[in-house]
């Protein structure tokens, strides 16, 4: 099987080209394998670029625990690079299928390459039971969590997939490491859910760092990215634009006035190889 790894503002995958591959039957299995930093190529997770009937590409997306989540903010921008820079299509507007519907993605080129990517990321799911969570309100905006022996105060989106977003004085491991697993398992959350960690610099810089359902810290999460966005306006916080640092790099997102959400970033291909060897 012939892979690429690829990265968003370091939040990487293994990516395979499944318009040539045939893959094992056990994708979870392949997913934790591949994922592995230490015996395997090392990654967050894998990435599927499959044929679709309505786009030009369709992305399935694993973490690195085997599980399949529904949408990868920085992984769709990263396929978009790939379908792009490998000649699956032609166009710079690509529609991307996904779990979270046909995205349409405006590819940025340096030369004849992707370099960055602008994602319609589509409408945020603000009901509870759609994103989905058992804490109240369409959707709980500063709603109380008792976790680990605090008690916080979460705002929860979905953007396909669902995230817990809690604004914090100051970053810490202790947030990200201690009280981030124990929101990923949360009873308040059935499907369980990624947990982002936002700082505030003013109203239009924020500073990520998210603890991923299925992959634990990662240095870059699009959709979370996407959802502390939304989060911010919802709680009176932040402007519909913001700039989100993440430990990988910098997104741009934008909460539109049609409710569409719109983010950009980088893409980047680091290396390609066989597994196994
Ligand atoms: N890093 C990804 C999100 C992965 C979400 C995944 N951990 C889940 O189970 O939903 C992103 O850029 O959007």
């Amino acid at each position: 099987m012939k892979f690429t790894k690829m990265h968003g503002a370091g939040n990487d995958y293994v990516y395979v080209n499944c318009f040539d591959e045939s893959l094992p039957t056990d994708i979870p299995a392949l997913a934790q394998q591949v994922s592995d930093r230490h015996k395997g190529i090392g990654s967050d997770g894998l990435i599927l670029i499959c044929p679709s009937e309505v786009g030009h590409a369709r992305m399935r997306m694993f973490n690195a625990d085997g599980s399949e989540s529904e949408m990868c903010g920085n992984g769709v921008r990263c396929v978009a690079k790939y379908v792009y820079d490998h000649g699956i299509a032609k166009e710079e507007e690509l529609k991307i299928e996904t779990g979270n519907g046909v995205l349409t993605l405006q590819c940025n080129l340096s030369g004849t390459k992707v370099e960055s990517v602008r994602v319609n990321m589509g409408k945020p799911i603000l009901t509870s039971a759609d994103i989905p969570t058992l804490l109240p309100g369409d959707p709980p905006v500063k709603a109380p969590l008792n976790v680990g022996g605090k008690r916080l105060e979460v705002t929860c989106v979905s953007m396909g997939n669902p995230h817990c977003i809690t604004f914090v004085g100051e970053l810490s491991d202790a947030w990200v490491h201690g009280i981030g697993p124990l929101i990923e398992s949360h009873e308040m959350f059935p499907n369980r859910v990624n947990a982002e960690f936002i700082q505030i610099v003013s109203p239009s810089e924020i500073i990520m760092r998210v603890w991923e359902r299925g992959s634990g810290e990662t240095q870059a999460c699009g959709t979370g990215a996407c959802a502390s966005a939304v989060a911010g306006v919802l709680a009176g916080i932040t402007e519909r634009k913001v700039l989100c640092h993440l430990p990988g790099g910098d997104l741009e997102l934008e909460w539109s006035d049609s409710d569409e959400v719109f983010m950009t970033g980088p893409a980047v291909e680091v290396f390609e190889g066989v597994w196994p060897e």
